[in-house]
């Protein structure tokens, strides 16, 4: 269902609010070919309304012969910034850019939130950035779930279905997706809600087992039979299961990059306002899935690069697999149970939503 422009702009207002923007600062609305026209409009309006000079830098798009997915998140590391020195010039000298392309694991992203320029990538649908619009309670939950990644050295994710992943930290920090930039440097995505960080390189071992209604990105496709995933030290070593397993592999290998079957980031969904059920509702073209890496409760786990958390290893290709039902536990003290986040939000939902299902059976 379509928002209106006063909504949207409503919308973003919010968002450059909690980003602490100041009238006087420069605005960089970063756009591509399939930049969404009404978030433009709207971001525009919002900026320019709250005293910010904006500029527009439209880049023409790359990857086109490389890429196996029109999901902006599918093929990862060369963007229109690559080799485009003026168009890195003008937003280093940005204080906030708005990305409604793509700059996600980048090197050229990093090169300019070093400079202390914010990014915000907002390339979701209006109507799932109205509905997602972040709160300061969005980054005071996600915070706090950082803290717990931040002093832990072990994460442990089980499932009744067979998964059973341990993952070394410390390496890495936590990182921290609520919806707006609110520091110097910083970066972050509109719409989220979720927390995450990267294992000690070669320390992740187990397996996983995705079962039915677990989900494929940038596929967007729910998992409708178990496919089980081997991890030996860091990297994927097997993948079995039936026809999705083989699209899979298929999709994996046509890259033919071994860093493609490195475990990248872990973490779990703090979004309330994020659905499981979302995918179904989208033309696949139409947005990149982000209820489903937000939803309240998921395991979110991928497999690529980890140069978005500093280390070395980039790679094309990026796969995220949001699973339902999954316990996720650091040095032995579960944070979620079964898909249940246990802080008080997600204690709470969880009664209500019992509660519910007792009523209607
Ligand atoms: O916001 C995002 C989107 C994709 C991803 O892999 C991480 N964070």
């Amino acid at each position: 269902m379509s928002v209106s422009d006063t909504d949207l702009i409503q919308a973003w207002k919010q968002v450059l609010m909690l980003s602490r923007l100041e009238a006087g600062q420069t605005v960089t609305v970063l756009t591509g070919a399939d930049t969404h026209p009404q978030t433009l409009r709207c971001a525009i309006a919002a900026a320019s309304d709250m005293g910010a000079r904006v500029n527009r830098l439209d880049l023409p798009p790359v990857n086109a012969e490389k890429s196996l997915s029109r999901d902006s998140l599918a093929y990862l590391g060369t963007t229109p910034l690559t080799g485009n020195p003026a168009a890195i010039a003008a937003l280093k000298a940005s204080d906030l850019v708005l990305d409604l392309m793509t700059l996600l694991f980048s090197p050229e992203q990093h090169e300019i939130l070093q400079t202390g320029t914010k990014i915000l990538l907002a390339v979701e649908p209006p109507e799932v950035l109205c509905r997602l619009v972040p709160t300061e309670g969005d980054r005071a939950r996600v915070q706090a779930a950082s803290k717990r990644i931040e002093a832990a050295k072990q994460m442990r994710i089980t499932s009744v279905a067979g998964t059973d992943l341990r993952c070394r930290l410390g390496e890495f920090p936590a990182i921290c997706e609520y919806g707006f930039v609110d520091q110097p440097g910083r970066w972050d995505h509109w719409p989220s809600g979720f927390v995450l960080t990267w294992p000690d390189e070669g320390q992740s071992n187990g397996r996983v087992v995705l079962d039915r209604g677990d989900i494929l990105l940038p596929m967007k496709d729910y998992v409708t039979e178990p496919i089980e995933l081997t991890i030996d030290q860091g990297y994927v070593t097997r993948i079995s299961g039936g026809l999705q397993a083989e699209i899979l592999k298929e999709y994996m290998a046509a890259y033919e990059d071994p860093e493609a079957y490195a475990v990248s980031h872990v973490g779990w969904g703090l979004q309330p306002r994020a659905h499981w059920s979302m995918l179904g509702h989208y033309n696949k073209e139409t947005h990149i899935g982000m209820d489903a890496r937000a939803f309240e409760g998921n395991f979110l786990w991928s497999m690529g690069p980890n140069n978005e958390a500093g280390g070395s290893r980039t790679t094309a290709c990026h796969i995220d697999i949001p699973m339902r039902h999954c316990t996720v536990a650091l040095d032995g003290t579960p944070v979620v149970i079964d898909g249940v986040v246990q802080d008080e939000q997600g204690l709470a939902r969880a009664a209500r939503r019992s509660q519910q299902g007792k009523d209607i059976a």
